[in-house]
């Protein structure tokens, strides 16, 4: 585990720092902050749950709010999607956004000056532990905007994820923790409610290069391809097995809360291709989801993968594509790929 900073600075005293050492722009420490900003109101949202009247389903009873994705959205999805429309609505540091819960992205109305980023965000991530108190969160990943694009549409948003300029999420658990990079090493801030800000608290998150901790959804064994079989099969098998060590399982099915304790103590995660998602590629979005966690893991010390490919050099062709997902520990994501390199597609 990573060793807690001993004198927190605030998150706007680390993104002032990161500008001065050329690192980022002051467009881009905007933009930071104001994503931070919306996810410490998302926080309150999410902490006051039935007394702030925002769990359960959106829609009238009997008539579902479905998403672009065929998704029942919760009242939470939507009102954290407003709270992040409402917070970048201004643009200066951004030209457009897309969001899960939107069908197409949105520039910023040109009645404002606009910014050179394009910003993606899956606005509340891990919807099904909304009403059962479990973390859930927020994840957002940030690409240039291309040169000479006054209005900015889908298509400017299909850049492969090594194009991002910076990533993050941010956890609403017992702590509310926002993890960010820019590309040059991935941190943590913890909120401080009495005070209001995001202080540092881990500088430089590493992830251990072997875990014994495996995360996935067992109960979608039987549609798992072959390799996939085989790879937990193994895990599973333990010390007796081709592994020879044990392996323990979690699976808290908020991708957040999985991929924040694998920064925190190693580990891997994966969302494989089973036959019930294949035909979608996956469950997992590529862009506001796999993206920015697998930039996050990368810079940590980590590796990310389609199970067949470097998950960043994916080319998109959708806005809300899925993909297959390993990420975590680098030698153990490399055994998972391993197993699949070594079983030739059907
Ligand atoms: O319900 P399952 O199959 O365990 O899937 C859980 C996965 O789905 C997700 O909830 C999908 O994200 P959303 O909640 O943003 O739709 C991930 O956070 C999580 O890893
Ligand atoms: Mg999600
Ligand atoms: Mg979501």
């Amino acid at each position: 585990m990573s060793p807690a900073t001993s004198d927190p600075i605030s998150l706007t005293r680390f993104l002032i720092e990161e500008k001065r050492a050329g690192r980022i722009n002051p467009e881009l420490r905007l933009l930071i902050e104001v994503v931070a900003r919306a996810c410490k109101r998302i926080s309150v949202a999410v902490g006051k749950g039935a007394l702030g009247g925002v769990l359960g389903d959106a829609g009238s009873p009997g008539a579902a709010s479905i998403n672009i994705q065929g998704e029942a959205q919760k009242k939470l999805d939507v009102l954290s999607n407003e709270i992040l429309l409402e917070a970048n609505a201004w643009g200066g540091h951004l030209a457009a956004l897309a969001s899960e819960e939107m069908d197409h992205s949105q520039p910023i109305p040109d009645v404002h000056p606009r910014g050179n980023y394009l910003l993606l965000f899956d606005p509340l991530d891990g919807s099904s532990n909304i009403d059962v108190n479990v973390s859930v969160g927020t994840i957002f990943s940030v690409l240039r905007c291309p040169e000479g694009v006054t209005t900015p549409a889908d298509e400017h948003f299909l850049q492969p994820g090594t194009a991002q300029v910076a990533a993050g999420y941010c956890v609403y658990g017992p702590q509310t923790t926002l993890v960010l990079t820019v590309g040059h090493g991935t941190h943590a801030f913890t909120l401080d409610r009495e005070v209001g800000s995001f202080m540092l608290t881990v500088r430089d998150m590493r992830i251990p290069e072997d875990t014994r901790e495996f995360a996935v959804n067992a109960s979608n064994q039987r549609f798992w391809e072959p390799p996939m079989q085989a790879y937990v099969g193994d895990l599973l098998a333990g010390k007796d097995g081709p592994r020879g060590k044990d392996f323990n399982m979690r699976w808290i099915a908020s991708m957040v809360a999985d991929v924040h304790r694998i920064l925190t103590r190693g580990g891997i995660f994966s969302y494989p291709l089973d036959s019930k998602c294949a035909s979608k590629g996956g469950k997992l979005r590529l862009m506001y989801e796999a993206n920015p966690m697998s930039f996050l893991v990368e810079q940590a010390g980590g590796a990310a993968s389609t199970g067949r490919q470097r998950l960043l050099e994916v080319q998109p062709t959708g806005l809300h594509q899925r993909v297959p997902v390993f990420l975590g520990s680098k030698r153990e994501v490399e055994v998972a790929v391993r197993y699949h390199l070594a079983h030739a597609v059907a």
